[in-house]
């Protein structure tokens, strides 16, 4: 599979704080690659670094030259008076590649057409904007923290439907959640950011990692440590490489 993203060693500092330090990671087509990690750990940051939404401070961010990237944001703010159906919100998406009725049909959205935006629950809300996402038949897709405000029934339906799309559309997702044990399933690999690297492996590993247990309060979990380091060795930087720094 293709590679989407590569992060060499990238740093964030804003206002004299170090926000992000020493970050390597690289996502694949196909793969689901989450990040947790407690509040203030830099998720969002990261995510906005791999949207080109904030700029990196050194290292070197690299992206698939043209990479079309759909984003999940944690909350939509909807005026609560504005009128506005479903499919009139999906219609408004830029660069379509997708119809409305196939981006509903992909998150089982169809009935939902006509709704009211403001009527929607929190998962169905949160199953719209995933649609909104995939109008424009995303390489890459970025979620943070998709399932906030979803009951942890409808947290475990959100998660398999990403995996379920991931493998579907082959296409790579990078997602910020706050619950390991939910989101384990359905995920191929975890990194756990506390501003740097902490661990990072398959979800198992980095759920039995002392690093994670410190973090998330489970110290008991560190008896049972299991590590496996990821190296990437990859160094085919080409394309649309930023040096910084
Ligand atoms: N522009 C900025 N200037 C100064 N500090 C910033 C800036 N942006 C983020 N920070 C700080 O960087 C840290 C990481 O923020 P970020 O929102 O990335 O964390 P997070 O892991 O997503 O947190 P949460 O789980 O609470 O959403 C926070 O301490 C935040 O206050």
């Amino acid at each position: 599979m293709s590679k989407l993203v590569e992060l060499t060693d990238v740093g964030l500092e804003a206002d004299g704080n170090v926000i992000l330090d020493h970050i390597s990671l690289s996502l694949h087509g196909g793969e689901i690659l989450t990040v947790v990690g407690p509040n203030g750990a830099g998720k969002s940051s990261l995510i906005k670094l791999v949207l080109e939404l904030r700029q990196a401070t050194s290292g070197i961010l690299w992206r698939k030259p043209g990479l079309r990237v759909g984003y999940v944001p944690q909350k939509l703010h909807l005026d609560p008076v504005l009128p506005l159906t479903v499919a009139r919100f999906l219609s408004l998406s830029r660069g379509r590649r997708l119809t409305v009725a196939q981006a509903l049909a992909r998150v089982g959205g169809e009935r939902l057409a006509d709704r009211a935006m403001q009527a929607l629950s929190g998962g169905e809300m949160q199953r719209i904007l995933l649609a909104r996402a995939l109008m424009m038949a995303p390489e890459l897709l970025i979620l943070d923290e998709p399932a906030q405000g979803v009951d942890v029934h409808g947290q475990t339906e959100l998660y398999a439907l990403i995996q379920q799309l991931a493998g579907e559309l082959q296409c790579g997702v990078l997602m910020v959640s706050h619950d390991l044990h939910l989101v384990m399933a359905s995920t191929h690999r975890v990194i756990c950011l506390n501003r740097h690297v902490c661990c990072h492996g398959e979800p198992e590993q980095v759920a039995r990692h002392p690093e994670f247990a410190r973090l998330f309060g489970r110290p008991e979990l560190a008896q049972l440590a299991v590590y496996t380091h990821h190296h990437h060795c990859d160094d085919e930087h080409h394309g649309d490489v930023r040096h910084v720094g």
